[in-house]
């Protein structure tokens, strides 16, 4: 498509995924959590939706920010690094932003990160000045550099990245890093991270101007919901008045905690959505303050 056509209108919304990967089984049950389901496709490439018109496309996640930028799909959940390195190179090439993050979805967390062989000793970015740093992410290392004030050789692999010192092609690397074990594996260590990722949806700059608006709103208020409810518990108990305020002290993320009266005027029953982590440790803490019949339940739905 030519960078000035305009997408044909359409009056179902299009959401592109990972076929297959890191993203693809996550990306499909958020998506199944907004109350969304889909028929398949003979050749499983497209996804058509049942209980609403929001249908999928599945693609190589590398694919996502083109399919986008094109008007092929309208969303798409994809990993904040390769939204950027697509922006990146894009705005290298003087080509405008026509699509943007939307809601980070807390998962597929990883870093960007330059990792050096072992036996380096780090002095900070300068000495990467007139290395040849092998990577899959020339836009946004470039963009580092530039930062930095470096002027650095980039090798660009599409994969394989941590092999390149060994094989010579590369002095140091610049790789996506989750647990570090294959750093490890490969006598390189994490010096530098230029980027914090995790999967995104991504989406239109401009706002849809046909039905697809309607449809953008659902979800993203779906998404929304399910999203804050995520780590989210109901915690319930019973205590005396005067324990209250030394027990909501316990309860600094809980949202708008409700108090009941129920034998005399002692006694309340308090409810509240919690947002943190609800422990064993936390529980004993409640309890030790004076909370009885305590109770954690998970929350399935919410709309605010
Ligand atoms: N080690 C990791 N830990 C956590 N998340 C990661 C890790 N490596 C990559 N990711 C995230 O998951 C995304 C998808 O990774 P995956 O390895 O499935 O991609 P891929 O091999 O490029 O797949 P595709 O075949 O779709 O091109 C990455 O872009 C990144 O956002
Ligand atoms: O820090 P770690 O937990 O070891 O993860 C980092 C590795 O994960 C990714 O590769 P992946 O396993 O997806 O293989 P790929 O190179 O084929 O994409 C990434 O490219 C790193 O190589
Ligand atoms: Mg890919």
């Amino acid at each position: 498509m030519s960078p000035t056509a305009v997408p044909a209108a359409r009056d179902r919304l299009r959401i592109a995924i990972q076929k297959s990967g890191r993203l693809s089984d996550p990306a499909r049950a958020l998506l199944a959590s907004c109350g969304l389901s889909w028929r398949e496709s003979r050749d499983k490439l497209f996804c058509y939706g049942e209980t609403a018109p929001v249908d999928l496309l599945l693609v190589r996640d590398d694919d996502i920010p083109g399919l986008l930028a094109d008007g092929v799909c309208d969303y798409g959940i994809v990993g904040r690094n390769v939204l950027e390195e697509q922006a990146a190179e894009r705005a290298a090439a003087g080509k405008p932003q026509v699509s943007k993050e939307i809601l980070p979805l807390g998962f597929g967390g990883c870093r960007l990160d330059i990792a050096v062989p072992d036996a380096w000793e780090w002095e900070g970015p300068q000495q990467l000045q007139g290395k040849r740093i092998a990577t899959s992410y020339p836009g946004l290392l470039g963009k580092w550099l530039a930062g930095q004030g470096v002027d650095a050789g980039i090798v660009t692999l599409s994969g394989s990245v941590e092999i390149a010192p060994r094989l010579g092609q590369a002095d140091l690397i610049c790789d996506l890093v989750s647990s570090g074990a294959t750093l490890a594996a490969n006598q390189l260590k994490p010096v530098q991270t230029i980027m914090r990722s995790e999967a995104v949806l991504a989406g239109p700059v401009q706002p849809f101007a046909d039905i697809r608006g309607e449809l953008a709103q659902l979800l993203l208020r779906r998404l929304d919901g399910v999203l804050r409810l995520k780590d989210s518990r109901l915690l319930m108990f019973q205590a005396r008045r005067s324990e209250v305020p030394a027990l909501l002290e316990l309860l600094p993320d809980a949202e708008q905690p409700t108090l009941l009266q129920v034998d005399g005027a002692d006694t309340l029953a308090m409810q509240a959505l919690c947002h943190g982590a609800m422990t064993w440790q936390r529980l004993e803490d409640l309890k030790r303050a004076g909370a009885r019949g305590l109770m954690v339940l998970p929350v399935e739905r919410m709309l605010a």
